[in-house]
């Protein structure tokens, strides 16, 4: 059984990724997000499939120790390379990546897997809701660019983001940017466990605060949400199987108000 989008496999005979053929990537770039997240550069030939990877799709990973994990590519315009946000947790797949020098070709990518596809839907909608928590980001802020960079689009979006502590925030800087470029359209409201001037509400995301940050449920509404399995649980029910699967559909959304065709789980 694969939880949500913790992607920590907990059975493996429950459920298998497909056998997927697997495309060895050169790394080029690695540079620090935040103390224990780093933004890893690939570079791939510009004929290559994978530049098609649709927009929040997860890929797999293989590390040189053979090691396979998911991973969302995060957005750039760039189509030669492929970028990612990945949090060292110091074991398994991302402990082995956090070793790989630049310029090894020893990790190889395959994918992407099956997916709710959010192509052209990123100025589809008045408003989308962007829930996540600590590395949950990944999809959230590929649609979140996505959708501001469309020059016509009128949606609103709302990032609603959960850490530990200000240290724990990925983008942080990249966040402030794109809140001070789009004033109308763009909003975050930080949660942080620990005290900090950053925070909008101290202490653990919970269904008061969404129903405080949440004022629009009309059918041009969507929801992303992303994080560890509980905090999937507690926004919007359970979460359980392949990485797209949706679970039963509950929690702080439901009570809202929200359709569960209205709202997507990663
Ligand atoms: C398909 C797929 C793709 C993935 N892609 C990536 C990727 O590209 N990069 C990457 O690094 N990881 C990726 N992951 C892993 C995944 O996103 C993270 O492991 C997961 O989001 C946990 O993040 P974290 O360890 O930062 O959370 P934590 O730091 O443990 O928690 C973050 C926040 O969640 C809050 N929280 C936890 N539980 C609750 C609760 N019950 N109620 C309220 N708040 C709660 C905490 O208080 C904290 O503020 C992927 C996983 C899958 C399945």
């Amino acid at each position: 059984l694969n939880r949500g989008c913790s992607g920590s496999i907990q059975n493996k005979t429950a459920f298998k990724f497909p056998s997927y053929r697997f495309t060895k990537l050169s790394l080029v770039g690695k540079s620090s997000l935040t103390h224990n997240v780093d933004h890893y550069t690939f570079a791939l030939a510009s004929e290559n499939p994978l530049t098609q990877i649709p927009v929040t799709a997860p890929v797999l990973l293989k590390m040189p120790t053979g090691e396979v994990r998911p991973f969302t590519p995060i957005y750039n315009s760039d189509k030669t390379h492929l970028h990612f946000a990945i949090k060292n947790y110091n074991r398994s797949a991302s402990g082995a990546l956090s070793k790989v020098p630049v310029g090894s070709t020893d990790v190889s990518i395959a994918g992407p897997l099956p997916h709710i596809d959010l192509d052209n839907t990123e100025d589809k909608f008045k408003q989308v809701y962007l829930i996540g928590a600590g590395a949950g980001i990944t999809p959230l802020w590929s649609f979140l660019n996505l959708s501001l960079s469309k020059p016509d689009s009128q949606t609103k979006l709302k990032l609603i983001y959960s850490n530990h502590c200000k240290e724990d925030i990925i983008f942080k800087n990249e966040i402030d940017e794109l809140k001070k470029k789009y004033p109308d359209r763009f909003d975050v409201v930080h949660i942080l466990n620990k005290e900090d001037q950053e925070a909008d509400y101290t202490g653990r995301l919970n269904h008061e605060i969404l129903r405080k940050e949440i004022d629009y449920v009309g059918p041009d509404a969507k929801v992303l949400v992303c994080g560890p399995p509980q905090f999937i649980s507690m926004v919007a029910g359970t979460k359980r199987g392949p990485p797209f699967a949706q679970g039963k559909f509950g929690g702080a959304l439901k009570e809202i108000g929200f359709k569960k065709n209205q709202v997507v789980k990663f």
